[in-house]
């Protein structure tokens, strides 16, 4: 799986959100943080193909993204989570990682042995037959989870995948993404913790735009002292922010 943004552009109605952005994502987990509004839903949903490039382009396994046409060439290969998912209440759990299952093109013989996995991976096995409105808010979240990742789809992208969860489930979260293998896993999220335990890679944005790209450890490195975080990866977060923004 290969995903390449170059000089993508994206915004709504007159205003940009995302500006010129270059970047290569390859297999491993890429954690995508910045401020509320920096553009990291919209990255997301672009990745996703939900909204074709304003400017720029975008490639997912060579097929460049222009429109709904070639979206559909790639969209079984997506597992996409987004920060406010809908479902219908009624629906039970397996119902609705096998409707996921479905869209994303695995061939019905496998429909039972996917979701079981799924649902295996985010400790939901139980709750299998529940309606998904009887589910608390941590559990529909994992079950969220399971609909991204039924029929190991290549690039998953997850929105904000942690909110909600008790610190057990986030730690099983983590196992989760940590065991995706080959898959390129884009999540947003503003829990810092969660990026220094499994990212391979943080891009920060802010103003549209890609303010750091590297790993955890290079992040790490920016730390300085006289910023305001409780681990050098908060103060690194708060180096790249504009000097305006740095103290509280
Ligand atoms: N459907 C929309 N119509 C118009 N403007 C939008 C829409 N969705 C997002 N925006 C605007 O685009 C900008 C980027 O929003 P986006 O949701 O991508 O940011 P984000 O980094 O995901 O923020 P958060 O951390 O709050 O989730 C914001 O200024 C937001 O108000």
């Amino acid at each position: 799986m290969s995903v390449v943004l170059d000089a993508l552009s994206q915004g709504y109605g007159t205003s940009t959100v995302i500006d010129g952005l270059s970047v290569t994502l390859r297999p491993g987990i890429t954690a995508l943080l910045g401020p509320n509004g920096a553009g990291k839903t919209t990255l997301l949903r672009t990745l996703a193909t939900v909204m074709p490039p304003r400017n720029g382009r975008i490639y997912i396994d060579d097929v460049e993204i222009s429109g709904e046409r070639s979206a559909r060439q790639v969209r079984d290969r997506i597992g996409y989570l987004p920060q406010d998912f809908s479902f219908e209440p009624k629906m039970t759990v397996a119902d609705f990682v096998t409707y996921a299952a479905w869209m994303r093109g695995v061939p019905a013989t496998q429909w039972r042995r996917s979701v079981d996995e799924a649902l295996e991976m985010v400790d939901l096995t139980d709750r299998r037959r529940s309606k998904m409105r009887s589910l608390s808010g941590g559990m529909r979240r994992r079950a969220g989870i399971a609909w991204a990742v039924v029929g190991r789809p290549r690039l998953v992208l997850l929105d904000e995948p942690t909110v909600g969860l008790d610190p057990r489930q986030r730690l099983q979260f983590r196992k989760i993404i940590s065991g995706l293998g080959e898959t390129v896993v884009v999540l947003s999220t503003h829990l810092i913790d969660d990026v220094g335990a499994v990212c391979d890679r943080v891009i920060v944005m802010h103003g549209g735009a890609s303010r750091f790209d590297g790993t955890v450890a290079e992040l790490e490195a920016l730390g300085r002292d006289d910023l305001p975080g409780h681990s050098s990866l908060e103060r690194a977060y708060m180096h790249l922010l504009p000097e305006g923004e740095q103290q509280l």
